[in-house]
C-alpha cells in the first residue's frame, strides 16, 4: 500500500528548540516532510504579529478600488502589488480572489545587462493605507527569520550540518495578503497548484477553512484551521533541491460560502540563478541522505513542476514562466514574446 496521510501533522517549535524533546520532534518533522509534505508549526513566537496583520486586513481591502488599482501588479514587472478580483488564473481557471503581493525590500534594481529573469526581484507597490509598509517589512523580517531557523531544522532532521540548504536561499521572498470573498458552493478560491517561488510555504490562514492538500493517493485532504498555526509546505525550490524526491505539495483553497476569508502566505525564496545542472551536482550528497521510499514520486500527482523541466535555463526562468501565465495581463505587459511561447507549450 501506498505510505500516504490522511490529516496534516502538527509539530511543536517550542519542542525543536527544547533538547529533552527535540529528537523525537525532529523524527516528526522528518515524517512530515518526507512522507507528508505539509505540516503545522505551532508555538512559533509570532502569533500576536500574526493576529495584528490579520486585524489589518479587512480594512486594506475595503479601501476604494481607486486607491487599491494604484498599486496594481501591472505595473509591476517583478509581479509585485495589487491583483483585483478574478484576474489571476490556476490550472487554466480563474480564481476567486484577491490579492497583494509584496517582496523582501531592498532589492538592487534591475539593468538591461541582468539576465531577463532577474527582473523578478524588484521594488514593492504599497497600498495607500497607512501602516501598511511599516507592518510588511515587519512580517517578512520576522517570519525570513523563522523561514531560515525551520530549514536549518529540516536539514537537522536529515542528519545533515544545520546550514546545508542556506546557500540555495534567494534574496528575495514573497509575502501575500489575500482575500476571498463568499462565493457559490464549490468554488475555485484557488486551483490546484504547488508553489513555484521558492523553498518553504509558511502560511496563515483565518478560522473560515477551505484549504486542502492532495495524498499520493490522489485524495484531497482538509487542512483545517489551527489557530495561531503556519501552515508551511514544500515548494519547488526544495523538491529541486532534493533531486525531486521531496516533491513540491499540491492544495488549493475550495471558496467559502457564507463568509470572507483571509490568508498571509509568505514564500520563501531560492537563488534565482540555480541551474538544473548544478543543483543536481550540488544536490547529490544531500539525496543520498533522504530514506529512500519505493513510492517517491507518487506525490507529485497532476500538477508538473516546471523547474524539473528541461525546457527552462535556470530556476529564475521556470519561476518567471509561473508568473507569467498566473498573472498573463502582467507577462503580456511586460514580457510580451515569453507570454506567446510559454501559452503555446501549454497548448501543445
Ligand atoms: O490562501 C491560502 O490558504 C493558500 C494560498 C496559496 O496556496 C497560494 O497563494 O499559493
Ligand atoms: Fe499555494
Amino acid at each position: 500500500m501506498t505510505e500516504t496521510f490522511s490529516s496534516v501533522p502538527v509539530i511543536d517549535y517550542t519542542h525543536l528548540g527544547n533538547s529533552a524533546t527535540k529528537a523525537e520532534e525532529l523524527d516528526k518533522l522528518r515524517e512530515a516532510i518526507f512522507v507528508v509534505g505539509f505540516l503545522y508549526l505551532t508555538n512559533t513566537g509570532l502569533e500576536d504579529l500574526i493576529h495584528r496583520t490579520h486585524e489589518r486586513l479587512p480594512n486594506l481591502f475595503d479601501l476604494p478600488v481607486e486607491l487599491k488599482e494604484r498599486s496594481n501588479m501591472i505595473h509591476s514587472p517583478s509581479f509585485l502589488g495589487y491583483t483585483r478580483l478574478g484576474a489571476e488564473t490556476t490550472a487554466t481557471k480563474t480564481d476567486l480572489r484577491e490579492q497583494f503581493d509584496f517582496g523582501t525590500p531592498g532589492m538592487t534594481p534591475w539593468t538591461e545587462q541582468d539576465p531577463f529573469w532577474q527582473r523578478l526581484e524588484g521594488p514593492n507597490q504599497y497600498p495607500d493605507y497607512p501602516g501598511t509598509q511599516e507592518l510588511v517589512e515587519e512580517y517578512i523580517t520576522a517570519i525570513e527569520a523563522l523561514a531560515q531557523k525551520f530549514m536549518h531544522l529540516v536539514a537537522e532532521c536529515l542528519n545533515l550540518p544545520p546550514t546545508t540548504f542556506d546557500h540555495f536561499k534567494g534574496k528575495m521572498s514573497r509575502l501575500k495578503f489575500v482575500k476571498y470573498p463568499p462565493a457559490a458552493p464549490d468554488s475555485q478560491g484557488v486551483g490546484p497548484h504547488k508553489d513555484s517561488a521558492g523553498l518553504f510555504t509558511f502560511l496563515s490562514q483565518d478560522d473560515t477553512g477551505g484549504l486542502q492538500v492532495l495524498n499520493k493517493n490522489g485524495e484531497w485532504i482538509d487542512a483545517p484551521p489551527l489557530p495561531g498555526s503556519l501552515v508551511i509546505n514544500i515548494q519547488q525550490g526544495f523538491e529541486a533541491i532534493t533531486g525531486g524526491v521531496c516533491a513540491a505539495t499540491t492544495h488549493r483553497v475550495i471558496a467559502p460560502t457564507s463568509k470572507t476569508r483571509y490568508s498571509i502566505p509568505f514564500f520563501q525564496g531560492v537563488r534565482l540563478d540555480l541551474t538544473l545542472d548544478q543543483l543536481k551536482e550540488s544536490a547529490a550528497h544531500i539525496v543520498q541522505r533522504i530514506p529512500v521510499s519505493d513510492d517517491r514520486k507518487k506525490r507529485a500527482v497532476d500538477v508538473p513542476s516546471e523547474f524539473l523541466s528541461p525546457l527552462y535555463s535556470c530556476f529564475g526562468e521556470a519561476h518567471l514562466r509561473n508568473r507569467i501565465l498566473s498573472h498573463p495581463d502582467v507577462g503580456q505587459r511586460w514580457y510580451p514574446e515569453l507570454h506567446a511561447r510559454y501559452s503555446r507549450e501549454i497548448l501543445e
